[in-house]
């Protein structure tokens, strides 16, 4: 399948074994799929399916047995030790559980400026970025001096946020990273991820169970079952099988037609958040 933009991130035939090599589970099976700069693109499917896998597979943490990841052009596929952690200015990740994902020991500006001293900022210039960055996640302003257990759920996802931001990444992978949330703190969670994607341009690859907020958030979805991406489609159709309520199977009503038609709605998409074709504003 192909975007009519150039892809930021391009995943071609990827496989992922768990166990023996050639003999092992098959935890991704040939999936291909890209998101162009700006997009996001939905990940659902059943538990199981793989979609969490896809996710850690760009990241460099599963297995992969077979196919190639490309970024902005390179290939990243096996990319370890010092690349891998440069890279992680251009890729971040925000996962589902608020609690486990922050150092209970670090107050939040100190988990907020760890990323930008180790890459070399001054004290001084790191403080004035954190700053802008609580602001930006709309925390309050005293957030910096405490610690991460004097927050919320929905308010520690917040931080998890700021923090995936820091370094100004193009791609963040979001693995459902509003599932522990009740429902009123999960809508603003979704609006502050649309926020902040229309303020700094940032792609998203959206992993979520609930049709329901990727209809909300993204523009395009893959299906998953079974290790394999089994349909993609436009994000705003995205639904259950009708006749089978119970059913896990997903349904895209309809799937993207041709190219023309494809140009207009990522033209519409990015009207709608502000964002022009080129570059991030
Ligand atoms: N480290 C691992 N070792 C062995 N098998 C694994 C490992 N991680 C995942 N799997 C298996 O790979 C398959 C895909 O798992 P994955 O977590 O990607 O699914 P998922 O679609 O994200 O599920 P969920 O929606 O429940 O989070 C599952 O059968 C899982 O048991």
């Amino acid at each position: 399948m192909s975007n009519v933009a150039k892809p930021l991130l391009s995943v071609e035939n990827l496989t992922v074994e768990y166990g023996p090599k050639n003999n092992g589970f098959k935890a991704l099976d040939k999936v291909s799929v890209e998101i162009a700069e700006h997009e996001c693109m939905g990940i659902v499917g059943e538990s199981g399916s793989g979609k969490s896998t896809l996710g850690r597979a760009i990241l460099g943490l599963a297995p992969i047995a077979e196919g190639k990841i490309l970024f902005d052009g390179q290939d990243i596929t096996n990319l370890k030790g010092k690349p891998r952690r440069d890279l992680a200015k251009s890729i971040q990740v925000v996962f589902q559980d608020p609690y486990g994902s922050l150092n209970p020991g670090m107050t939040i500006g100190d988990i907020l400026a760890e990323p930008l001293t180790v890459a070399g900022e001054t004290r001084q210039s790191a403080r004035q970025q954190v700053a802008d960055l609580i602001d930006k996640v709309h925390l309050p302003a005293n957030s910096i001096n405490r610690f991460p257990n004097e927050f919320s759920g929905g308010q520690r996802q917040r931080i998890a946020i700021a923090r995936a931001l820091v370094r100004k990444p193009r791609l963040i992978i979001c693995d459902e990273p509003t599932s522990a949330l009740d429902l009123r703190t999960q809508a603003a969670v979704i609006d502050l991820f649309i926020e902040l994607q229309r303020e700094t341009g940032v792609a998203y690859m959206f992993i979520s169970h609930d049709l329901g907020v990727v209809r909300r958030i993204c523009h395009n979805v893959g299906v998953m079952k079974r290790g394999q991406l089994v349909e993609h489609g436009d994000a705003d159709k995205v639904t259950r099988t009708p006749d089978h309520p119970y059913s896990r199977k997903l349904l895209l009503a309809s799937p993207i037609a041709n190219p023309a038609e494809q140009k207009k709605r990522r033209a519409d998409w990015l009207e709608m958040r502000g964002l022009d074709n080129a570059g991030a504003m």
